[in-house]
């Protein structure tokens, strides 16, 4: 922190921070739509009854994998430039310096395209799928069953509860998902550095060879720091919006 605030400023702490916001709403929608229409496939009760009879764990975890499969496709070019932008560590261009590779999001998002075509929007995207398919099946898992132990028989969770239910799905998520979330940043990356990866186990391997296990841990501390307050606030959202509308 204390570097980025010194090189960048504080600005250094927003960068890439724009398409999430435009991609979150669509990127989640599909995620909890998908999850919710899953189960409502595979068990034939809907949001009100499933208080009553609530649905297994499998039926949880694999509408969950399909939530979490679907949204990988939507959110891959949107968090490639959030990575290619956030990798870019320059301060602020001076007047009559050089400017930044990328001049900002829309910016980015051309110059991929021109360099590589559509193809090149979804680098890193078998990744991305990878490490989003089982966590969020894990996510709504964790979810689930937290909610299910704190909240009495055919009861609807309290808010507290969604809340702290929510904030320790996100993070057990995020401690699952961080190993393949380090390899596909690295292969989002690759292109634009000069180390290129034959593919996803290569990428593995040198990552592994150069640097030792703890590379699979890189940040998250961070991401988990960040994920309670995050998923708490989804979650909260999601239960609610369903008993207004539902
Ligand atoms: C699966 N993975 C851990 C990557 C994400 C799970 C939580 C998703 C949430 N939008 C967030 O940003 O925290």
């Amino acid at each position: 922190m204390v570097k980025t605030y010194r090189h960048e400023s504080l600005l250094g702490f927003f960068k890439g921070m724009s398409f999430p916001i435009v991609s979150i709403a669509v990127v989640n929608s599909v995620l909890f739509g998908v999850y919710s229409n899953a189960l409502l496939a595979l068990t034939a009760t809907s949001h009100q009854e499933r208080r009553a009879q609530p649905p297994s764990y499998t039926h949880v975890f694999i509408a969950g994998c399909t939530g979490g499969f679907l949204q990988a496709y939507c959110l891959a070019p949107f968090d490639l430039i959030k990575v290619r932008l956030q990798n870019q560590t320059e301060p602020r261009a001076q007047p009559g310096s050089p400017p930044p590779r990328y001049r900002g999001p829309v910016h980015c998002a051309a110059s991929i395209f021109q360099a590589e075509g559509p193809r090149g929007l979804f680098r890193g995207a078998w990744a991305l799928t990878l490490r989003d398919t089982p966590t969020l099946g894990i996510y709504f898992v964790t979810y689930e069953w937290l909610c299910h132990q704190s909240t009495p028989d055919g009861q609807n969770p309290s808010s507290a509860t969604v809340l702290v239910a929510g904030g320790f799905a996100g993070i057990t998520s995020w401690v699952t998902a961080t190993p393949l979330d380090v390899i596909k940043s690295r292969m989002q990356m690759a292109g634009l550095e000069q180390r290129a990866y034959r593919g996803l186990l290569d990428c593995v391997v040198s990552s592994v060879r150069q640097e030792g296990l703890g590379v699979f841990f890189r940040g998250l501390t961070i991401n988990s720091a960040r994920a309670f307050p995050v998923n708490a606030v989804t979650f909260l959202s999601y239960e609610y919006l369903l008993h207004s509308w539902g």
